[in-house]
């Protein structure tokens, strides 16, 4: 099972309470005030961090809490603060406050992090409320309580090249011939359940990321299926290879499952739409590839790129393509 999305209750460290203490000396009859401040609780952290790559392992652990921070004692000594706690996450994860319906961070890059809840400050001791008309205060302040917050965390996967299509349509499989990724293949849908990243070696100076998703399938913006899950995975790509099964083994019409996956992909997210598209035909050496390249070509009024994983026919021209375009886009 891979985990992208998942939501855990986080509880910050309560302030440790000021001390109320008097001081009694031979010399100073009344004594003086000399309780002292508590230590802060411990804030809950949330930090992207490199070798992360999934949630799984917040499944298991719903509810984090933070230690308190100690109480303040006499001689004014300062109850010690509490360390904080720090989740660990995988770069590309979003962190939601739920309650309140609003992004906390979008932890982005390796090293990112956020206070998903802060400790409670410590509270004051006696001491500090020594002044020159009350030099014998009873007056302290308990320490404040911790954040408490619900949170959702999203991964959402970062990569160059985003590769969209209905399932079969070949994308695990290109994947595993143009970079070392090794994706689940198989000629049934669905095969992929969770995103593959892998680095794509143009030549020796141009190399791109590239993201295999699980297939979408229509119906996919409206949340039927997998694909809407997975959308969030081509958001952070900046272009996509839309690619199409010449003869899909359903007896689906390929134009009109580029089209089905086109209006998905539209209703989902307007951005994600408006970015570059690289349309390719899958499946080269199959009899029809061909005919529906140009129906495709001629429908859309672009070009239109025939390949093949197995033979390798124009998988050059695909990546150098791809390459092109990303550059284009970066600049
Ligand atoms: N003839 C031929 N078959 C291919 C080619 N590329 C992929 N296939 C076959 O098509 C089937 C589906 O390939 P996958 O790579 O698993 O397809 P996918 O798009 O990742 O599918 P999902 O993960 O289910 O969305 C497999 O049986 C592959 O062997 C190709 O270039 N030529
Ligand atoms: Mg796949």
């Amino acid at each position: 099972m891979f985990v992208d999305r998942v939501q855990i209750e986080v509880q910050a460290g309560r302030g440790g309470d000021g001390c109320m203490s008097f001081r009694r000396e031979k010399y100073v009859p009344r004594g003086g005030p000399d309780g002292g401040d508590g230590g802060n609780g411990g804030s809950i952290i949330v930090q992207a961090q490199d070798g992360v790559d999934s949630l799984n392992s917040l499944v298991h652990k719903k509810h984090w809490k933070a230690r308190s921070g100690v109480h303040g004692q006499g001689s004014t000594r300062h109850g010690a603060n509490a360390e904080d706690m720090i989740i660990t996450v995988p770069p590309g994860t979003v962190v939601r406050d739920e309650q309140h319906d609003l992004v906390l961070k979008d932890l982005s890059q390796a090293g990112d992090s956020v206070v998903a809840a802060r400790g409670g400050k410590g509270g004051k001791g006696n001491c500090r409320f020594k002044s020159s008309t009350n030099q014998a205060p009873r007056e302290f302040t308990r320490g404040e309580e911790g954040e408490h917050r619900l949170l959702t965390f999203e991964l959402k996967v970062i990569a160059d090249i985003g590769l969209l299509g209905k399932p079969n349509a070949g994308k695990s499989t290109l994947l595993s011939r143009v970079s070392r990724a090794r994706p689940e293949i198989a000629d049934y849908p669905f095969t992929t359940k969770k995103p593959n990243l892998g680095i794509v070696q143009v030549d020796l100076d141009r190399s791109f990321v590239m993201a295999d998703i699980p297939g979408l399938i229509e119906g996919a913006a409206a949340g039927a299926g997998l694909g809407h899950e997975f959308l969030r995975h081509v958001e952070r790509t900046r272009v996509l290879i839309h690619l199409v099964e010449p003869t899909p083994v359903d007896g689906t019409d390929p134009t009109e499952n580029y089209r089905a996956i086109r209006q998905e992909v539209e209703q989902y997210d307007t951005d994600l739409a408006g970015r570059p598209e690289i349309i390719a035909v899958s499946k080269a050496e199959l009899p029809d590839a061909a005919a529906v390249r140009d129906l495709l070509a001629e429908e859309t009024g672009k070009e239109v790129i025939l390949f093949s994983s197995v033979t390798g026919q124009n998988l050059d021209k695909l990546l150098a393509r791809a390459f092109a375009v990303l550059q284009e886009e970066r600049e």
